[in-house]
């Protein structure tokens, strides 16, 4: 069983086989990272006139914000929260950071690759391997300490980069906790039922990683793709998206591919898979995907906050009975990694015992997902 928050992540290597094209300086779309299925044009404004709903936005400072959590968790799994208690200019500093580091030369990149079998370092997006194109994106990931990687990257000048992450892990597991009780408030789940929350407390005992993202401008964006549509294996994903916009969310049932809009001070909150297997699929993981522009370069920094390592996840008591059997078996976050990493879009389903009552498939089942 891992006993660090690294090991419990580490299950799932992933082999490149292409060499990482500097794509600032990229001129022409290569061939590589032509897409056929290319994403349409930025929804959003479409959505706009066609007065289509547009994702939630949760202040937490209203005193509904529990219901309102709630609601939006079983509509979209996706929402903005404001008033979530992290300065402007924290993210202003998160945000420099990884600019800093997506600027330097590709040599000096390569010297904190992500190896093959790790899980920390800078690389193309993991799950580039399930599909035949590259994506239009560069990848810094960071689970426990920066340092060697920092070092590695800027040998005289280290230490901003790490105390900005390590505060900014500070802060965003601080404000997981919050969301997690609000979350879990909203299903009439209180503290003493859930163990793993304690003995630390405001579920501190939780593992997360830090993913930057860089989404270089693109000479064709219509067919290109920033990140390919996924759901995230965690129970929640906290996102800080600079004010270029990019990620889109699949809405069932009409809207189609929803632009969530970057709002100033606001914060993206994802519902990942395990947060869909602990409410016993009341609160689904939502399929996103990151698209990108012509003009501008975009960042985004995701924290990814899941259980502490050896914890199993099944659906909650509170939320099982003969009506509502458990439709996920238990497990521990290494071992849907391990799954997510071998299965990808079919992990979900793989770890469900019986079918959706709703009749619908997972989140993870949508047919439209682009492949390429
Ligand atoms: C904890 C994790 C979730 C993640 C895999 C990882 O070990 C670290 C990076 C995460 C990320 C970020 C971009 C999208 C994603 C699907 C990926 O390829 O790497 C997620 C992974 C995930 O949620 O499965
Ligand atoms: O850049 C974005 O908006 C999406 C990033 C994302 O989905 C991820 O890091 O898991
Ligand atoms: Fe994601």
């Amino acid at each position: 069983m891992p006993s660090r928050a690294s090991d419990s992540m580490r299950a799932q290597p992933v082999y490149f086989h292409h060499k990482q094209l500097d794509l600032s300086r990229v001129k022409k779309l290569p061939d590589s990272h032509a897409w056929t299925t290319a994403p349409p044009k930025d929804d959003y404004p479409r959505g706009e006139l066609l007065n289509v709903e547009t994702v939630p936005v949760v202040d937490l400072a209203d005193k509904n914000a529990q219901d309102l959590l709630g609601h939006a968790c079983r509509t979209w799994g996706v929402f903005q929260v404001k008033n979530h208690g992290i300065s402007k200019n924290l993210l202003e500093e998160i945000e420099s950071a990884g600019k800093g580091l997506f600027s330097l030369p590709m040599h000096q990149k390569l010297k904190a690759a992500r190896s093959p079998e790790g899980v920390s370092g800078y690389g193309v997006a993991r799950i580039s391997s399930f599909f035949p194109k590259l994506m239009w994106s560069e990848g810094f990931t960071i689970v426990g300490s920066p340092l060697e990687h920092a070092r590695q990257l800027w040998p005289h000048d280290y230490h901003k980069f790490c105390n900005v992450m390590k505060e900014y892990e500070k802060e965003m597991k601080k404000l997981a906790g919050k969301l997690m009780w609000l979350i879990l408030g909203s299903l009439g789940v209180t503290e003493e039922e859930v163990k793993w929350a304690s003995p630390k407390g405001a579920f501190e005992g939780g593992n997360a990683a830090i993913q930057l993202n860089s989404y270089p401008a693109c000479p064709e964006p219509d067919r290109a793709m920033g990140l390919a549509a996924h759901t995230d294996s965690t129970i929640l994903t906290i996102l800080h998206q600079n004010n270029t916009s990019g990620l889109q969310v699949l809405r069932d049932g009409g809207a189609g591919w929803v632009t969530v809009p970057p709002l100033p001070g606001a914060l993206v909150v994802n519902i990942g898979d395990l947060l869909h297997i602990l409410s016993n699929g009341l609160y689904p993981s939502v399929l996103h995907r990151a698209v990108v522009n012509r003009t501008r370069h975009r960042f985004s920094v995701a924290y990814l906050y899941g259980p502490p390592s050896g914890v199993t996840i099944s659906p909650l008591q509170k939320l099982v009975d003969q009506g509502r059997p458990p439709l996920y078996r238990p497990v521990t976050w290494t071992e849907y990694l391990g799954t997510k990493a071998k299965h990808f879009d079919k992990a979900l389903s793989l770890v469900r015992v019986c079918a959706p009552l709703n009749g619908f498939g997972d989140a993870n089942d949508h047919q439209s997902v682009t492949v390429g």
